[in-house]
């Protein structure tokens, strides 16, 4: 079957926590509309960019693009961006069933609120191997009132101007800022659309709810969790978990989860639902949801304080969480054995002619003018660095835990070219950043694929023992995992998907300061490209 969806893509005034800020939205709404799908289906986005001076690219967040690398939405990458007044058909087989994203992926886009899910269900007769009464979805995010401009030009500024933290956390687009001094034209805590409107999660008493949740944060980790309610997790990233219980839920960008959770309280209050930073130690106040119990009124407030969560320095229970992530038994997909190719990556940052980066082996990454995939089939190989980049780096001599003497790096737009069909392993390796006893967390996603987690572990990776302990039993595969602070993780994937793939950082900053690579596989086994991904850079959309 298809499903075919129109959209417009362009920016509106909205008030997702009561301060007033331009937002890209998809036919008017940030979150953009559920993609609901099932197994098999071709899905057919026709979008219009209507963005009037900006360029536009929507990734398929954890959909492998098999046979049609050319819609995997990675602007530079997969496809030249698409022009205001233009409109692109993307057109893909979602092949399948689970939960999985779509979001801006050309410059800092996504945070301005271009993104969404997928819900991909199971073809009818098969069932999942759990049950619930309800499905439901919510995605989290954060929140910055300045422009992805004023962002991006701070970031690529000397001196150097961070981000900062987020001023608020949305729940399925909806979060709260203190608007107290603030012109009402600017932030109005009275307006009906914000402040009194939370996200409510409306539950039957007794009912168990399957719960899909979804990060698309530009920068936080988050902690969720319901009041007074264990979650157990069944799915990660569409993939089938082993269960196991939490109180909260630690979820870094580019994640998914499904959860199951039974509405098994009084049923006389409503409950809070709560998502909280941690690993920064963040200024930014919780985001608040209501879990409430039919028939209280939606309204109405929990009669208690809300949670606080976990501490934001707690690396030992996230790191916890990633172990107990487990492939759920019958639905296992063994790791090859043995693994073609180990690349390491430290994960540093880094400056470069005074400006501040992010770098993978010490190469901090620039998006070339003209897409990998189009410069690879077309053999336009003058359009980006053919020198390879670093498999490793100086392993014995690098200390992660301190900060290095010498932080200078270089820049490149060369790309990992991968043999076909051979297994790649990756070790994420982190280290302390330019400040002083200080290492931050990293989620990393990978398009085109789904890797196995190996293993993770504290410290410095070790070539000769670490690899012993890797998981071959029950591994879990995602396209996001996360690296912790001084850490590191393992992954192993297949490079039997040709195309041209990014693996990135899913913090917006850091991926625009250089904190990514490309790999390129099979790309000669393509048919033709086609031309509506064509007409940037040195290539031509008419030949
Ligand atoms: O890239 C980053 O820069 C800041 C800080 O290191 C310097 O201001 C920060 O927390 C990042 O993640």
């Amino acid at each position: 079957r298809i499903r075919h969806y129109r959209w417009e893509v362009k920016y509106e005034f909205k008030t997702p926590d009561c301060f007033k800020k331009l937002a890209i939205t998809i036919n008017g709404q940030t979150p953009g509309p559920t993609i609901e799908a099932q197994e098999g289906d071709t899905v057919v986005v026709e979008l219009k960019n209507s963005l009037l001076t900006e360029n536009v690219a929507i990734h398929w967040h954890g959909i492998r693009q098999k046979g049609t690398p050319w819609f995997d939405g990675t602007g530079g990458v997969t496809q030249c961006p698409i022009v205001p007044g233009d409109t692109f058909v993307y057109k893909f087989v979602v092949d399948r069933p689970g939960t999985y994203l779509y979001h801006a992926h050309y410059s800092m886009q996504r945070e301005a609120g271009l993104y969404g899910m997928i819900r991909v269900s199971l073809p009818p007769g098969i069932a999942e191997p759990y049950t619930y009464d309800y499905d439901r979805s919510i995605i989290l995010n954060d929140w910055y009132h300045k422009s992805t401009y004023e962002q991006a030009t701070g970031l690529s500024s000397n001196p150097f101007v961070w981000v900062g933290e987020p001023q608020s956390l949305l729940i399925h687009g909806k979060g709260w800022f203190d608007c107290s001094g603030l012109q009402a034209d600017v932030c109005n805590a009275t307006n009906p659309a914000c402040s009194r409107s939370p996200y409510v999660l409306t539950v039957v008493p007794g009912k168990t709810y399957r719960l899909r949740i979804g990060s698309l944060t530009a920068l936080a980790a988050l902690s969720f969790e319901i009041e007074g309610h264990n979650m157990t997790v069944v799915e990660a990233d569409g993939h089938n978990v082993e269960p196991f219980e939490v109180k909260n839920l630690f979820i870094y960008s580019g994640e998914t989860y499904s959860i199951l959770i039974k509405a098994n309280q009084a049923p006389t209050r409503n409950y809070w639902a709560v998502s909280k930073v941690v690993s920064r130690n963040s200024t930014t106040p919780n985001g608040l949801a209501v879990f409430n119990y039919y028939p209280n009124h939606p309204r109405r407030s929990p009669p208690t304080v809300p949670p606080v969560g976990p501490a934001w320095n707690d690396v030992n229970s996230r790191l916890a969480q990633g172990q107990a992530i487990k492939a759920r038994q019958g639905y296992i997909h063994s790791p090859p054995r043995i693994s073609d190719r180990v690349i390491v990556m430290l994960n540093t940052q880094n400056t470069i002619n005074g400006y501040t980066r992010w770098s993978i082996n010490n190469v901090s990454y620039n998006i070339p003018d003209t897409p990998y995939l189009i410069a690879v089939k077309d053999k336009l190989y003058h359009v980006f660095d053919q020198t390879p980049p670093p498999d490793s780096y100086d392993f014995q001599n690098y200390d992660i835990s301190r900060k290095a003497n010498n932080s200078n790096a270089t820049t490149s737009n060369s790309l990992y070219k991968l043999q076909f069909n051979s297994t790649v392993d990756i070790i994420l390796q982190n280290a302390n950043t330019m400040t002083s006893n200080n290492s931050e967390t990293h989620p990393w996603h990978l398009h085109g694929h789904d890797f196995w987690v190996m293993g993770y572990g504290k410290g410095k990776f070790d070539i000769n023992s670490d690899p012993k302990k890797y998981n071959y039993v029950n591994p879990i595969m995602k396209n996001t995992v996360a690296v912790q602070p001084y850490g590191w993780t393992a992954l192993r994937f297949r490079a039997d998907n040709p195309g041209v793939w990014a693996f990135h950082c899913h913090i917006e900053a850091h991926f625009y300061l250089g904190m990514g690579v490309v790999f390129e596989e099979g790309v000669e086994k393509l048919g033709p490209l086609p031309s509506s991904i064509k007409g940037c850079g040195d290539t031509k959309r008419f030949p």
